[in-house]
């Protein structure tokens, strides 16, 4: 069994519905070595965390709500934005076109607050400086190795790119082979948010409908063998754009559970993560793979 060969396959917040199938596409990957990889992968708690000595970690999103950067009044019209719209985000019993009209609505009325607020570019940094936001423990090496073998990573995310970006710069971890789709702000020649650029990303449309052109999954396509990260079931599509797939892990964190959750997530997922803040499976999978030293 692959728990042999990836003995962080055995640690207890690991659920697999066909552990046969998850061996046989672990053998493939291995059998392509690095040359045929590529990972895609979400970011707000996939890479960052979901919760920290018990307490919520911020999205890229929580991290303006909750900064000096927006007024107490505004901060309390997305605090409430978000305690409406993330249950429906979460809610098992919708479907996801049910839940496609809702997010959009959410993201506008979100970006449309921001937007008031004339957010300086300048102080981004300083926010997420102050922020609790984290990486998932092995973050390190997880972005070390997949530089250091040169496996492309594409992160496709529906936060702020430009948020996103600076968590991973402040961590030292903004490396080469990393590539970001996501919202990103546009701000005038003062330096003032005026908008988001190009087309809203958000949960339930992380996939080619939102890449501006093919040109990324056209470069990687003898990249074949996908290991593909997500925490929704809306993170499933994010390699829709890649032209050929000889084999894909999906590895899904199951951060926030809800009844009926661990059921969809183990038909989706190759391999469910529950209550595991760390990248030790992913890791022990690249290792595996030889992608980790
Ligand atoms: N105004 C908003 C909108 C969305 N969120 C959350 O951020 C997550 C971002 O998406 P990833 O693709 O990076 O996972 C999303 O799942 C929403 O829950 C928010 O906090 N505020």
């Amino acid at each position: 069994m692959s728990s042999f060969l990836v003995p962080e396959l055995l640690k207890e917040s690991v659920h697999m519905k066909n552990p046969g199938h998850v061996k046989e596409i672990i053998a493939s990957l291995h059998r392509g070595r690095k040359e045929k990889l590529q990972v895609i992968s979400d970011f707000d708690m996939t890479l960052s965390r979901f919760k920290c000595n018990g307490r919520r970690c911020p999205t890229s999103y929580n991290i303006i709500d909750n900064s000096h950067l927006v007024s107490d009044a505004c901060r309390h019209q997305l605090h409430e934005l978000f305690n409406t719209y993330y249950p429906l985000e979460k809610d098992p019993k919708r479907t996801i076109e049910e839940k496609f009209p809702l997010m959009v609505e959410w993201w506008t009325k979100a970006h449309d607050y921001l937007v008031q607020q004339k957010i300086p570019k300048q102080q981004i940094a300083q926010a997420v400086k102050e922020s609790s936001a984290m990486l998932r423990d092995g973050y390190d090496s997880f972005f070390d190795g997949l530089c250091s073998n040169k496996i492309p990573l594409f992160i496709f995310s529906a936060g702020i790119g430009d948020v996103l970006e600076e968590i991973l710069r402040q961590a030292g971890v903004f490396l080469p082979n990393v590539t970001v789709v996501s919202n990103y702000m546009d701000f005038d020649e003062k330096g003032l948010l005026m908008g988001f650029k190009g087309e809203l990303i958000h949960t339930f449309n992380k996939n080619s409908s939102v890449l501006a052109d093919m040109k990324y999954f056209k470069q990687q396509s003898d990249r074949t063998n996908i290991l593909l990260l997500g925490d929704t079931l809306g993170d499933l599509t994010m390699a829709d754009g890649v032209p050929t797939v000889d084999n894909i892990l999906k590895i899904g964190f199951l951060n926030d559970k809800e009844e009926g959750d661990t059921e969809a997530y183990l038909e989706a997922y190759d391999i469910v993560l529950e209550d595991d803040d760390t990248l030790d499976v992913v890791n022990g999978i690249l290792h595996f793979v030889n992608v980790m030293n």
